[in-house]
């Protein structure tokens, strides 16, 4: 059920840290964190690591997502080198991104035994991620588990190094509270149960040969969990990327999932992450760009923009409903966007023409997964510029 209404209320920062400063040393920085008593950071640091949780259920873009994120930081990014053949982490120059499923507990065969999903807390180590995700975050590296999605066991542990920007992603970057606070800014990716299913169809019927029942099957079997420990993180999460049928086409809609609705929904009162705006900061808007400067074919496209509460928190929403029919045409698109964060003239749509190949790379999903990947660099930026 979408949570997002119109009315305003107070926006509440995730960030209000209060305590004394306790000074810790870490290999190449010193910070000062904070307890009880105070609101005092002292953070002086030749080198700092910012953390970005990205979760979402599994097959809803994750992967996607953080390849497009580590192309805007630079640098291309792969697995670590002479490492596990199937690490689930990659690295780039700027940025590590590991994938949470390396904190299973249980391993598949232990799941099964204990009749436990892997969406299940009880199937993760959150005191292990905790600690982890806090050394790296104070420049120490960590030995990480790393869960074979092959064999489905709990294989050898790998080193991580500490990076300028660490990326957390997977089910449950956001259900600890220890581990929700460690995060810089957080990134809940929301697929209605329809586009979810077609995207489940798109790849595991067409390209892993499973049946359209199984797939069926498999995601009603995990629904109860989802809807206990996965979907309810999104009240945390500091930008949403939420993606529904489209309201483009009347009737029966799009039974294929291929024509999304995508809204970009940003909590107003981030730090360092000033929402993105369509035209003019603050007003309602409703835009179709189709005509002289934009092809689009049926059903076309239509942009909104406005503000609201989403669980309480005041918030802006960029919305795009239909798909781009030539990308190279987006840069009229990305002229009436403000606050994007880009370096140069056309950076957006730049990026979107690299990474064409990516599934969504012409609808929203694409276009708002780009916008977040600059929002999280200018936001290490910012943090590294204040330190
Ligand atoms: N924006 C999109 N538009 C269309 N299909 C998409 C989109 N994003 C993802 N998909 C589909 O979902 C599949 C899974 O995407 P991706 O690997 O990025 O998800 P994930 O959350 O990392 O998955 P997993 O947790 O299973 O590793 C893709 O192969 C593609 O079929
Ligand atoms: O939801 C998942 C995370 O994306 C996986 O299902 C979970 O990690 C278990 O993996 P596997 O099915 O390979 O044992």
């Amino acid at each position: 059920m979408a949570a997002f209404t119109m009315h305003t209320s107070a926006a509440t920062s995730p960030y209000s840290p209060a305590g004394t400063a306790i000074l810790l040393r870490s290999r190449s920085r010193s910070y000062s964190y904070p307890t009880a008593a105070t609101t005092t950071i002292r953070v002086s640091c030749s080198k700092t690591t910012v953390v970005i949780g990205v979760a979402a259920d599994s097959g809803c873009g994750k992967s996607t997502f953080t390849r497009r994120l580590t192309s805007v930081l630079g640098g291309g990014a792969e697995p670590p080198r002479g490492g596990n053949p199937n690490s689930n982490t990659l690295v780039s120059d700027t940025a590590t991104v590991i994938c949470l499923d390396d904190y299973h507990s249980l391993d598949r065969a232990g799941r099964k035994a204990k009749g436990v999903t892997a969406l299940d807390p009880r199937a993760i180590d959150f005191d292990l991620m905790y600690q982890q995700v806090r050394a790296i975050k104070d420049g120490r590296a960590v030995e990480k588990p790393v869960y074979n999605h092959v064999t489905g066991r709990i294989d050898p542990p790998e080193l991580i190094t500490p990076p300028e920007i660490l990326v957390i992603k997977g089910l449950h970057p956001m259900y600890d509270e220890r581990v929700r606070d460690l995060l810089d800014l957080s990134i809940y990716l929301d697929i209605s149960n329809e586009v979810k299913f077609a995207w489940k169809v798109q790849r595991d019927m067409a390209e892993r040969g499973h049946s359209l029942e199984s797939i069926r099957a498999s995601i009603e079997a995990r629904k109860p969990d989802f809807d206990a420990y996965i979907e309810p993180q999104k009240q945390y999460a500091d930008a949403v990327i939420e993606v529904l049928p489209t309201q483009l086409i009347p009737g029966p809609g799009d039974d294929e999932g291929k024509v999304l609705r995508v809204k970009l929904i940003m909590k107003e009162g981030v730090e360092h992450f000033a929402p993105v705006y369509l035209f003019d900061e603050g007003s309602t808007v409703n835009w179709i760009p189709c005509g002289r400067k934009l092809s689009c074919s049926y059903p076309g496209i239509r942009f909104a923009y406005g503000f609201g509460t989403y669980f309480g928190h005041e918030v802006s929403v960029v919305e795009m409903d239909g798909q781009f029919d030539k990308l190279d045409e987006l840069i009229y698109v990305e002229t009436h966007l403000s606050n994007l964060s880009t370096k140069f003239y056309g950076e957006v749509a730049q990026q979107m023409l690299t990474h064409a190949d990516l599934p969504g790379s012409n609808n929203g999903t694409g276009l708002f997964q780009t916008i977040v990947g600059l929002k999280i660099r200018d936001l290490y930026e910012q943090i590294v510029a204040r330190r």
